[in-house]
């Protein structure tokens, strides 16, 4: 299997259905806006970087495939379906930050007098969607960097760390490299990892099914234990730190995040564990002040009741199925950026400036 999420070329837009993956690697074409909604609430493409991304493309797909004669009507078809995309799933915030950038971009255009041509409109919006693939790739490869050496300042007697991560967060989520994923890539590659741990990450398997295979293909010395073992592996193991993704870090520092992620931080504080969350400014959400405020999707009974369509639980069974769950401030060690890592009590005003350069 390959560990390339997204493939694009020439205007067209392949992603690799996540839904089959350990099994089967199968690339599904992605011809518009309608077909990326699809496979975004699907789930055949998830991580909070992926989806931004995804979403993007499939726009971009659209308006290369259409001709606009009018830049007033070439804007309002862009913002409309972004709007759309952002529908998709409801707590990541990166679509909505892409989309927010993207209308602005448009905007922009639009009133640019110098360019008459709506086609030359589109263009540069295409571009500038382009540029997202490499710029996570960018981001990621940064964050990794930093990520590794916030786990370094704890490191153990042979200077190398053992870490701990939740769900997946590496090259099948984002445009490649990974978030939290990446940190563990770049202490292993840079010979400091004694051993990586990754949860099951019930009920849609991200970790078994997405984040054991990155490890196993890339021959990272690794553990997987089940979402349930993780108090049990902290009171038997020294564990460094524990670094996980983010779907929305509210400028506060709360962090929304795969379900199962805040009892990790609980375990984490009561066996003195650092707790890191590894994310892009493209996920942190200054517009909302506090967890409070995030919503938190809830996905269908049938992904907690059915393992590969096999049905593992009685018939009739009520079940709650939230995707994430927020993990307060005060529980998080640092959050780990492409730009560095701040505690959350400085957050806000560390980046702020930072965004406002994008
Ligand atoms: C690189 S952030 C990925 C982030 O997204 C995952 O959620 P889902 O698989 O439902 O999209 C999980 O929360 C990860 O931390």
């Amino acid at each position: 299997m390959t560990l390339q999420a997204i493939k694009w070329a020439g205007g067209r837009l392949e992603i690799l259905d996540q839904l089959l993956l350990p099994h089967e690697s199968k690339y599904i074409p992605v011809n518009g806006v309608e077909d990326g909604w699809k496979a975004i609430n699907a789930m055949q493409v998830r991580g909070a970087p992926a989806i931004a991304i995804v979403g993007s493309l499939s726009l971009a797909v659209e308006l290369l495939g259409t001709t606009f004669n009018d830049k007033t009507v070439l804007r309002q078809d862009v913002e409309g379906k972004l709007n759309y995309l952002c529908s998709a799933r409801p707590t990541a915030v990166n679509m909505k930050i892409a989309a927010e950038e993207l209308t602005l971009e448009a905007n922009r255009l639009s009133s640019d007098d110098s360019i008459s041509d709506a086609e030359e409109m589109k263009k540069q919006l295409c571009l500038k969607i382009e540029a997202m693939l490499e710029k996570d790739l960018n981001d990621n490869r940064n964050i990794g960097e930093f990520g590794a050496l916030s786990f370094l300042t704890r490191a153990g007697v042979n200077g190398k760390v053992r870490v701990l991560t939740h769900c997946n967060t590496g090259s099948l989520a984002t445009a490649g490299y990974g978030t939290a994923l990446g940190v563990i890539r770049s202490l292993f590659h840079q010979g400091k990892l004694e051993h990586a741990y990754c949860t099951e990450t019930r009920p849609y398997n991200q970790g078994a099914r997405l984040t054991a295979y990155e490890l196993v293909h890339e021959r990272i010395p690794s553990t997987m234990v089940c979402d349930s073992a993780v108090s049990a592996l902290m009171k038997s193991t020294t564990i460094h730190g524990v670094v996980v993704g983010a779907d929305r870090i509210a400028a506060n520092g709360d962090t929304a995040n795969k379900i199962g992620t805040y009892q990790i931080a609980v375990v984490a504080k009561h066996h003195g564990v650092p707790f890191y969350v590894a994310a892009p400014l493209t996920s942190i959400d200054l517009d909302t002040p506090n967890g409070d405020r995030i919503v938190i999707e809830e996905r269908p009974a049938v992904e907690m009741t059915h393992v590969g369509g096999q049905q593992i639980a009685a018939s009739g069974i009520h079940c709650w199925n939230p995707a994430f769950d927020v993990t307060p401030a005060e529980l998080i060690t640092a959050i780990i950026t492409e730009h560095g890592a701040f505690t959350p009590g400085e957050l806000a005003d560390k980046i702020t400036p930072l965004k406002k350069s994008l």
